[in-house]
C-alpha cells in the first residue's frame, strides 16, 4: 500500500493520496427505470462515503433512467455509465418476480474492463462498515454470500419442497436418491469480481442459449460461475430473511452489509405491513438506512481545491504537483506509513 502523504501544515480540501495511487478498483451498482430505486443508489453512495471507502461508485444505468436521476447521482459523486439492456431468450418462464427480467442487464458490468476488480452491490444494499479489504481477495474467483432457500419465492424448487437449505444442510438431509445436493448458490445482490471483455462476450453468448429460470440472472450467474464461486461470510451481504429463517447463523452486530431484499423491506417503500416487517430488528435496520439517506453531512462536496476528491472516478496523479510544491518550500510533506 502506498505511503500516505501527510502535509505538515494544511491538507488540500479532500485530496486522497491513497486513491491517486490505488489500482483501478470501483464499486458498481445497477439502476433501471424512473422509479424510486434511485433513492437506494443515493443511500448507497452516502453509505460508502460514511465508511470512507477509497474507491468510486459506478452506476450502470439503463436508457430509461431519466436525466434528472442521473444528475442526482452525479451530484452525489457517482460515475454514471449508460448500458444497453440484456434480455434473456423468449420463454414462458414465470420469474419469481416479473421485474426480474430487467436484472439480466446487470451482466453489462463485466464490460467495465478499465477496472481490475469491482464490487457489485444492488441498489437495495447498504454498507455500514468499510469493506475495501475485499478488493484484496485472490484473483480468479467470483466471491459472494450464500443465499437461503426457505422463502416462498423458492417454492418452485425441489430443495424448498423437502425443506432443505444450504444454510442448515444437516437439519433436513438431502436425499441421496436425489443425487448430490445442489451446488453452493449465491445471492447475486453482492459480488466481488474481475471485469473482463472475454468473460463479458462469453456471458452474453451463453445467455442467448440459456432458457430463463425463476431467479433470472441470479440463477444464470450461479450456473455460469459454478466452478469459480467462493463463498464469503454473510456479514458481507445479510439477506434479511436470514433473520427469521436462520437466526442461529446471524450475529447482527457484526454485519457489515445489509441487503433489503425481503418483501416489504425496501426502506424507501417501507410500510411495516408485510410479513416480518414489524420485527424490531427490521425497524432498526430501516431506520439505520434512513439516518444515512437523510444525513446532509454525507452529501458529496465537490472539492474546490486541487486534486482528486473522495469517490472521484479519475484521481489526479498529484505526485509531480506535490513534489514541486514541496521544493518550493510552501509545505513540508512527510511520508507516513499507510494507515491501513
Ligand atoms: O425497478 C428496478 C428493479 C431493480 N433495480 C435494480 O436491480 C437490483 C436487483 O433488484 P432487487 O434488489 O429489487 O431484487 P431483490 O434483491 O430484492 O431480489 C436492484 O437492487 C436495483 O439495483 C432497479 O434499479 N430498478
Ligand atoms: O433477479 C433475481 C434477484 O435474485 C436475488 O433476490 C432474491 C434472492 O435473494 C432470494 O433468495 C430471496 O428469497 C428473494 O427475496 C430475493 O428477491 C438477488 O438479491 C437480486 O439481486 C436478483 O439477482
Ligand atoms: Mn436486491
Amino acid at each position: 500500500m502506498a505511503p500516505e502523504l501527510v502535509r505538515a501544515s494544511v491538507k488540500p480540501a479532500s485530496f486522497n493520496a491513497k486513491a491517486a495511487s490505488l489500482p483501478r478498483r470501483a464499486y458498481v451498482t445497477f439502476l433501471a427505470g424512473n422509479g424510486d430505486y434511485v433513492k437506494g443508489v443515493v443511500g448507497l453512495a452516502k453509505g460508502l462515503r460514511k465508511v470512507k471507502t477509497a474507491y468510486p461508485l459506478v452506476v450502470a444505468v439503463l436508457p430509461d433512467v431519466p436525466e434528472e436521476h442521473r444528475r442526482i447521482l452525479e451530484s452525489q459523486g457517482c460515475i454514471v455509465r449508460e448500458i444497453e439492456p440484456v434480455y434473456p431468450p423468449e420463454s414462458q418462464t414465470q420469474f419469481s418476480m416479473a421485474y426480474y427480467v430487467i436484472n439480466y442487464s446487470k451482466l453489462r458490468i463485466w464490460e467495465f474492463g478499465e477496472y481490475s476488480k469491482m464490487i457489485y452491490l444492488d441498489g437495495d444494499i447498504q454498507v455500514y462498515e468499510n469493506i475495501d479489504h475485499l478488493f484484496e481477495l485472490e484473483d480468479g474467483h467470483l466471491y459472494a454470500v450464500m443465499d437461503c432457500f426457505c422463502e416462498k419465492t423458492w417454492s418452485h424448487t425441489p430443495q424448498y419442497k423437502i425443506g432443505y437449505c444450504q444454510q442448515c444442510p444437516n437439519n433436513v438431509q438431502w436425499p441421496t436418491e436425489s443425487g448430490p445436493p445442489p451446488a453452493l448458490y449465491f445471492n447475486a445482490g453482492m459480488l466481488v469480481f474481475e471485469p473482463s471483455l472475454s468473460t463479458y462476450h462469453d456471458l452474453l453468448n451463453t445467455v442467448k442459449i440459456t432458457p430463463p429460470t425463476p431467479f433470472a440472472e441470479q440463477d444464470f450467474l450461479n450456473m455460469y460461475f459454478r466452478d469459480m464461486y467462493k463463498p464469503i461470510p454473510l456479514v458481507y451481504n445479510l439477506v434479511l430473511a436470514m433473520l427469521w429463517r436462520h437466526p442461529e447463523n446471524v450475529e447482527l452486530e457484526k454485519v457489515k452489509v445489509v441487503h433489503y431484499c425481503a418483501a416489504g423491506s425496501k426502506p424507501w417503500r417501507y410500510t411495516g405491513k408485510e410479513e416480518n416487517m414489524e420485527r424490531e430488528d427490521i425497524k432498526m435496520l430501516v431506520k439505520k438506512w434512513w439516518d444515512i439517506y437523510n444525513d446532509e453531512s454525507l452529501d458529496y462536496k465537490k472539492s474546490v481545491g486541487v486534486g482528486a476528491t473522495q469517490n472521484d472516478a479519475e484521481p489526479v496523479n498529484m505526485q509531480p504537483f506535490l513534489a514541486a510544491l514541496s521544493e518550493a518550500g510552501a509545505v513540508k510533506y512527510v511520508t507516513a506509513p499507510s494507515a491501513a
